[in-house]
């Protein structure tokens, strides 16, 4: 079939064909089509989508991205016909029945990933799939060789290179903000990519993005972390491992988190940077994505072995993940907080503890210090102030002001602060709650959004004192987020009133009861 192409300004995949053609074609939503250009003789599939009014019969609504694969123009001519569906759904189904992928398998549905022939809908298929048919050791060595392969990759000649990951899933674990520059201090090499939020109200990306760019290609982020040391990028703008970002992007309005998925999105960023040695922080707590010391053990055995397939030496730390790290959860908040401790500020402890302790394990791994001593050699270039002026080199290289200081960063102009209402010691806190508050006030992608704690487990509180503070850059959000930790109410005082479920029944006052 031939039709007149309509250009349409959308940046998602799809192709509009009237109700009409799409029947004449013996097509239907969601099918896929393959479109030529008789004057160039390119051609691309895409996935079909139908109107009655928005396109006229013999039409055909081309979005930017089919526009820009063939260079199509305004009322061109272009052939049409029904293409074969990718052999990766296939692929996906077999996943879903519960069978386990081979290698080839592996690559066919990662290159589809990141060909952007699978729609949005079916790699959230791919995700869910490996959600409740868990993915071995073979399937998630092959799945990360097949996210690395699919994209740019690092050689540096100079060595070792280090590197550190969190699987996140614990509030305001800001600390590679804190671990790169001690570790680029040291004289070491550590080019970081991180991702943004996944379950979180900030990842890494997200809140280094508040002082400096975060896009670069795989080059530049060779050539920055040759000149000072270390980097702190967005893997997804990289085009490292770009499968990547293409799944975490379907997993963040689950909130979820594959573990098969989690393992080889972190170890193809490490791997295709070429780094040697990589300490992994595992958050471990009731509300983390690791629940207990068992699993998160089980965990550990899985990135090490991994690791040694792909020739990398690996470390792992259960950190404490029952509470938020720090006390700023939100983009501009950890920044802020984050900052302060580079600049000299001696709380919040359990960030800096935190924060010396992966440092210190990569120290040890590269051989900069004997085992035990590597968190006190950490400690020491985080005092020194050399790990804050590496920050503000990084910060330079990056394109962002080397002249920033943590009392310049402000966040969110609304703000409420949440009080005790009654006296107590905090019992709990819900870090799901807390990230489900700091993301409705707009985190991440409202800098100044999130949630500072005032009060921690064991803090004892007093009727009226502040226990936490929401911050927003837009006054509805944070009425909405105050709403949300009313109905949350994300941190326990012990006497506190859980909740109160009132009697909607009508009742009389004084009616005599009667027996029967
Ligand atoms: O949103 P959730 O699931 O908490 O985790 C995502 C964060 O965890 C990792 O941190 P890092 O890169 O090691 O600092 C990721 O790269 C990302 O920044
Ligand atoms: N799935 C992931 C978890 C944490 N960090 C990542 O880069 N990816």
């Amino acid at each position: 079939m031939r039709l007149t192409v309509r250009l349409v300004d959308i940046a998602a995949r799809g192709i509009l064909l009237h109700q009409n053609d799409a029947k004449s074609l013996g097509v239907l939503p969601g099918d896929r089509i393959m479109i030529s250009c008789p004057e160039t003789g390119k051609a691309t599939a895409d996935y079909v989508e139908t109107t009655t009014t928005l396109i006229d019969q013999g039409r055909i609504g081309v979005y930017h991205h089919t526009k820009e694969q063939l260079n199509l123009h305004e009322s061109e001519v272009v052939e049409v016909r029904v293409a074969d569906r990718p052999a990766s759904l296939d692929l996906i189904k077999k996943k879903m029945n519960g069978e386990k992928l081979s290698r080839d398998d592996i690559r066919g549905i990662v290159a589809d990933i990141v060909q952007d022939t699978l729609s949005p809908s079916e790699i959230t298929a791919f995700v869910v799939s490996s959600y409740i048919n868990q993915l071995d050791m073979d399937e998630i060595e092959s799945l990360t060789r097949a996210m690395v392969e699919t994209g740019d990759q690092i050689t540096f000649h100079a060595g070792p290179i280090v590197d550190k990951h969190s699987i996140g899933g614990v509030p305001g674990n800001k600390i590679s903000l804190i671990v790169v520059p001690i570790i680029a201090a040291s004289g070491l090499f550590i080019p970081k990519t991180s991702s943004r939020a996944i379950t979180g109200a900030g990842g890494t990306a997200d809140l280094m993005e508040v002082l400096c760019p975060v896009e670069f290609s795989a080059t530049e982020v060779q050539e920055m972390t040759m000149k000072t040391g270390g980097v702190i990028v967005w893997g997804g703008a990289t085009n490292i491992a770009p499968a990547d970002d293409k799944i975490i992007l379907q997993e963040y309005p689950f909130k979820i988190d594959q573990i098969g998925q989690m393992i080889a999105s972190v170890m193809a960023k490490k791997f295709a940077v070429g780094a040697d040695v990589v300490a992994i922080d595992i958050p471990v707590g009731k509300y983390c994505k690791v629940n207990s010391i068992e699993e998160g053990r089980k965990l550990a055995r899985q990135f090490i072995d991994l690791g040694e397939r792909l020739n990398m030496r690996v470390e792992c730390a259960l950190t404490y993940g029952d509470a938020p790290v720090g006390r700023a959860i939100g983009p501009k908040l950890e920044i802020k907080e984050a900052l302060s401790v580079l600049e000299g500020n001696d709380s919040p402890r359990s960030l800096i503890q935190k924060s010396c302790v992966i440092a210190g394990i990569a120290f040890e791994l590269a051989g900069k210090s004997n085992r035990g001593e590597g968190a006190e050699l950490a400690l020491e270039l985080l005092k020194s102030g050399k790990a804050h002026k590496k920050f503000l080199e990084i910060i330079e290289v990056q394109g962002g002001s080397p002249d920033i200081k943590s009392d310049q960063i402000n966040p969110g102009e609304h703000f409420y602060i949440v009080r005790a209402d009654s006296n107590g010691y905090v019992i709990d806190l819900n870090n799901h709650s807390l990230i489900s508050i700091a993301r409705t006030a707009g985190a991440p992608a409202d800098h100044g959004a999130g949630v500072y704690l005032h009060a921690k487990h064991g803090t004892s509180l007093s009727k009226g004192d502040p226990i936490f503070t929401i911050y927003a850059d837009r006054k509805w959000r944070l009425e909405k987020a105050i709403e949300e930790a009313r109905r949350l109410r994300p941190v326990m005082v012990e006497g506190m009133l859980i909740d109160r479920v009132p009697n909607i029944r009508e009742w009389t006052p004084g009616r005599s009861r009667t027996i029967e």
